[in-house]
């Protein structure tokens, strides 16, 4: 059976400053399977996110391949890519990325929008906070949030559709230790349901919590 995501042989290259060119991923290969959860860590700097774009069909590798289900996305115009990324993936980036002005659960909400399935999907919205831990949080604000707290809505938003795999990229970064602890466990439990995880972090705990790793740098 194919393998969910493939990198095969993936280098990443940036022009820099006076025209020396960083290479932040060098013939890297990735292979995940459903269940499953790769950590790809590293110093800061040193690629974890531009790979993560790469594996999220966000970013074109320099050289080498992206699969999906064992669809090369080279393969693929931006269109297709975009399609079959709302069904492949859930990305949750470092930040949490989530919007000031809507409340957490309009923040879940969101993508269901253009599915025009917001009200549909109300019901999950409410399990998924509840699920996380944060089902108290749903009318509040993300500034009123903790940072492990936005994370966990992060998460929540990103499991909306239901997508087979996940993608964090360091999800525990300045959050406390046990906020960090029980941000992993989380993670364990959504992979040992069946969601494979790709995730970028230097956090040690996470590191060895992974079934794969890719050290970058
Ligand atoms: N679009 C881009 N154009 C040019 N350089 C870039 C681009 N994206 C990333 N870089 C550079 O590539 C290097 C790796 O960046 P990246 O964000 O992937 O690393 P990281 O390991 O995720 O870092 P951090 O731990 O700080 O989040 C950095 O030097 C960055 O400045």
């Amino acid at each position: 059976m194919a393998m969910l995501l493939e990198l095969r042989d993936v280098s990443i290259a940036f022009a820099g400053r006076a025209d020396r060119v960083s290479l932040v991923a060098d013939r890297l290969d990735i292979g995940l399977r459903a269940g499953r959860m790769h950590c790809v860590s590293g110093a800061p700097g040193a690629g974890k996110t531009s790979v993560l774009r790469v594996a999220a069909g966000l970013l074109r590798p320099t050289a080498g391949s992206v699969s999906w289900n064992g669809e090369e996305l080279g393969t693929l115009s931006e269109d297709a890519v975009s399609g079959r990324r709302g069904a492949l993936l859930g990305y949750v980036d470092q930040q949490g990325a989530l919007i000031d002005e809507l409340s957490v659960l309009e923040n879940v909400l969101l993508p269901a929008v253009p599915r025009r399935a917001a009200a549909a999907l109300g019901p999950r919205a409410h399990a998924l906070l509840g699920e996380l831990g944060v089902g108290e949080l749903a009318a509040l604000r993300p500034a009123e949030l903790t940072a492990a707290e936005r994370t966990r809505v992060a998460v929540a938003r990103s499991l909306l559709l239901e997508p087979p795999l996940l993608v964090l990229d360091e999800p525990t970064a300045g959050v406390g230790r046990a906020d960090a602890d029980e941000l992993i466990a989380l993670l364990l439990r959504l992979r040992d349901a069946g969601t494979s995880i790709l995730v970028a972090s230097r956090e040690q705990a996470l590191i060895d919590a992974a079934d794969h790793r890719s050290t970058l740098g």
